[in-house]
């Protein structure tokens, strides 16, 4: 599988700048590239990448896009003096021209088309391009929103069209709407474009009522398009992550895109002027770690805004270095999504329903529920709102800019540095059994001292068990204190009893709390469920029954765990949430016997938990099971896990008891919530 990140970036992008005075533009300054690309090569990860030269876009790649009016007239700007270029930009709206913006411009879209090229035919895994000018406001006859090309709309085009891409999908987290990119696939159903955006009932910039929730897109493109506004500020980690496992993920697997590009502005981020949010970087390595198992983790992330120097360079980097496939971060701790982004969620979910089969049993929409406008307008008692326009009509003059009072300044902790241990995986496997080029068997420094063998004998084996399994159980605690000591990050072992193994793990693990996944035929062993420090996620065909416990969650599926498209939506919408919130420090993925996971799922379900307890997972495989071993041993590698292919609907009876388990759980487990309080 291919390995490789890709980082393009040049400094010519960071050859213009606003010549004149405008409050809204000046924020869009060459130190963002500077800062971002500085901060990749100070903590070494820019060397760690592939360097791959920035090209100029020809017309015709341009007008992909863009119509040749448009072109034509930027392309004019080089040779104009200061008056042009001020009456040129008056045509557009919160854009500057410069002599060398189209030069940059060009270089722009060339950096993300050969993005592209080297993602798609394999010479790297994924990658980013630090560009400027931005792309996704610029439409096809308009620059808008310090964007000239639409350097991520140009390359799916371009990939379509070059490459043969067949389904692509945009993932825009820059706190605005990128109308521009919406409105280039309105009608496109091989594009599917999320966008979430503050929005604040179309009180914030570009003010525009298409930005809602309600546009899905139109004709053969209805249900392609995505759009989660945020109608209030200060959004964070447990917002963001909610809106990935409720709509954005479940709807994303079902399209099942060969392609991913990231619109990555990080004004999202924790100290943005423009976003007022308070995600803090370390969120968007998690975001890229959930998007890097679609496509066959052809995965191409694009600058787009973020204005505060130092979450925009922090946010980068967490960013290139998930895409390299370092371990993620511990994401701070994390409770549910607000009220706000319930209402959103829950909006963006009833809206789809229709369209995605993963969302058929979504809550329904609210009919008395008034629209975005209204309800501000109701908030406002229908006078003008403080800040000028109460949602109203956005054709109205901007209204004269209230000047922000000084900020003080925010604060957020620097993003904790990942280490990634200097062995990755480490196997257990019987002698017989060949270990994966990649990986190391493992075998711990020294063997069970005799007091050792007989405590475990005692604990785990019936006296008369052979001492090759008293061994094996010690090579277990062993390989789980390396891990545990972070000099080893995942692990698999082929046991003779996984549950003996499972319990024993679980008792000797030195961490606060386990997450156990126990994928089909129980029963998990009760020493394991009575444990306090473990929680227990069991998915199988077994009868629904009330959640014995906080810590035991058995999700039902009718089918078992060979009904791919329930176990996906089940992992996305119930076990992610799960794990997020809990936290754990180490996680055991348990294959039982007769387990009926198909092989690329197991591997989606390998690589996905590889987002908690800082990569620390463990893979317990039944010994005569072998089949699985090659691509369990893939995936801890960090090699993404093959693409599943669009999904069918999963059964309604399973959706029925996976909402019906939501509503239990959602008060123990807030981020398992997809809806305001008020709401259910
Ligand atoms: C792809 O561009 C990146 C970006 O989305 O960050 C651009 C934001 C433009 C923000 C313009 N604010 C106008 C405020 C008017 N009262
Ligand atoms: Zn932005």
């Amino acid at each position: 599988m291919k390995m490789g990140t890709a980082l393009i970036y040049d400094e010519e992008m960071t050859k213009y700048k606003l010549l004149w005075v405008d409050p809204v533009c000046k924020i869009e300054v060459p130190e963002r590239l500077i800062v971002s690309y500085e901060a990749l090569v100070k903590s070494g990860l820019a060397d760690r990448c592939v360097s791959i030269p920035v090209r100029e876009a020809t017309d015709a790649e341009i007008l992909l896009a863009h119509s040749e009016e448009y072109l034509e007239a930027v392309k004019k700007t080089p040779f104009m003096h200061l008056e042009e270029l001020m009456t040129f930009t008056q045509k557009y709206g919160d854009v500057y021209f410069h002599p060398n913006i189209y030069h940059c411009a060009k270089l722009a879209v060339g950096a993300t088309l050969q993005l592209v090229d080297n993602v798609m035919t394999g010479k790297v895994r994924n990658g980013m391009a630090l560009v400027r000018p931005p792309g996704h406001h610029s439409q096809s006859s308009a620059a808008n929103g310090f964007c000239v090309f639409n350097n991520v709309a140009i390359a799916a085009q371009y990939a379509k069209k070059h490459h043969k891409a067949k389904r692509v999908l945009i993932v825009d987290w820059d706190v605005h709407h990128g109308q521009g990119v919406q409105y280039c696939f309105e009608d496109d159903p091989s594009v599917l474009y999320f966008s979430w955006h503050r929005y604040e009932h179309q009180s914030f910039w570009p003010n525009l009522r298409e930005s809602d929730f309600d546009s899905v897109g139109s004709g053969k493109g209805a249900g392609f398009n995505v759009n989660v506004p945020w109608n209030k500020v200060g959004m964070g980690n447990s917002d963001y992550l909610a809106v990935f496992f409720h709509v954005l993920l479940p709807v994303a697997y079902e399209f099942s895109p060969d392609l991913v590009f990231i619109c990555a502005g990080f004004d999202s981020a924790i100290g943005d002027p423009e976003g007022h949010m308070s995600a803090t970087p370390d969120i968007f390595a998690h975001l890229t770690h959930l998007l890097m198992n679609l496509a066959d983790g052809k995965v191409c992330a694009v600058l787009e805004g973020g204005y505060n120097l130092t979450s925009l360079a922090q946010s980068v980097c967490q960013t290139v270095q998930t895409l390299l496939g370092d371990p993620a971060p511990r994401p701070a701790q994390l409770g549910g999504a607000c009220e706000s982004a319930l209402e959103s969620i829950h909006s963006a979910r009833a809206i789809h329903k229709k369209y995605w089969s993963c969302l058929q049993h979504a809550a329904a929409p609210f009919p008395e529920e008034p629209s975005s406008k209204n309800r501000r307008l109701a908030q406002q008692g229908g006078s003008q709102g403080p800040e000028g326009d109460a949602g109203g009509d956005a054709q109205k003059e901007e209204p004269e800019k209230v000047e922000e009072k000084e900020e003080e300044e925010i604060v957020w902790p620097e993003p904790l540095r990942r280490v990634a241990p200097s062995l990755r995986s480490a196997l257990l496997l019987p002698d017989a059994v060949e270990c994966p080029d990649g990986c190391a068997r493992f075998s711990p420094a020294h063997g069970p001292g005799p007091l050792e063998r007989a405590r475990l004998r005692k604990s785990y084996l019936k006296e008369s068990e052979d001492e090759a399994s008293v061994t094996l159980l010690y090579n277990l605690t062993a390989l789980l204190g390396q891990m545990e000591k972070n000099e080893i990050r995942n692990g698999l072992a082929l046991v003779p009893d996984v549950s003996m193994a499972a319990t024993l793990l679980t008792s000797a693990s030195l961490s606060k709390r386990v997450l156990l996944v126990w994928m089909g035929e129980g029963p998990v062993p009760a020493q394991i469920i009575e444990d306090e420090k473990t929680l227990v996620v069991h998915i199988d065909s077994m009868e629904p029954h009330e959640a014995q416990s906080k810590y035991y969650i058995p999700i039902t599926l009718k089918k078992g765990c060979g009904d791919t498209a329930g176990v996906v939506q089940a992992v996305l919408g119930l076990l992610l949430p799960l794990g997020y919130q809990y936290e754990p420090g180490l996680v055991l993925l348990a294959r039982p016997p007769g387990c009926q996971v198909k092989g690329g799922l197991w591997q989606q379900l390998t690589c996905l938990l590889q987002g908690l307890a800082l990569g620390h997972t463990l893979v317990l495989l039944q010994e005569n099971e072998t089949a699985p071993v090659g691509i369990t041993a893939s995936g801890l590698l960090g090699n993404a896990a093959l693409s599943l292919g669009p999904l069918v609907a999963p059964g309604p009876e399973d959706v029925g008891s996976f909402e019906g388990l939501r509503l239990r759980l959602q008060t123990d487990w807030p981020l398992l919530q997809t809806t305001a309080p008020e709401k259910r």
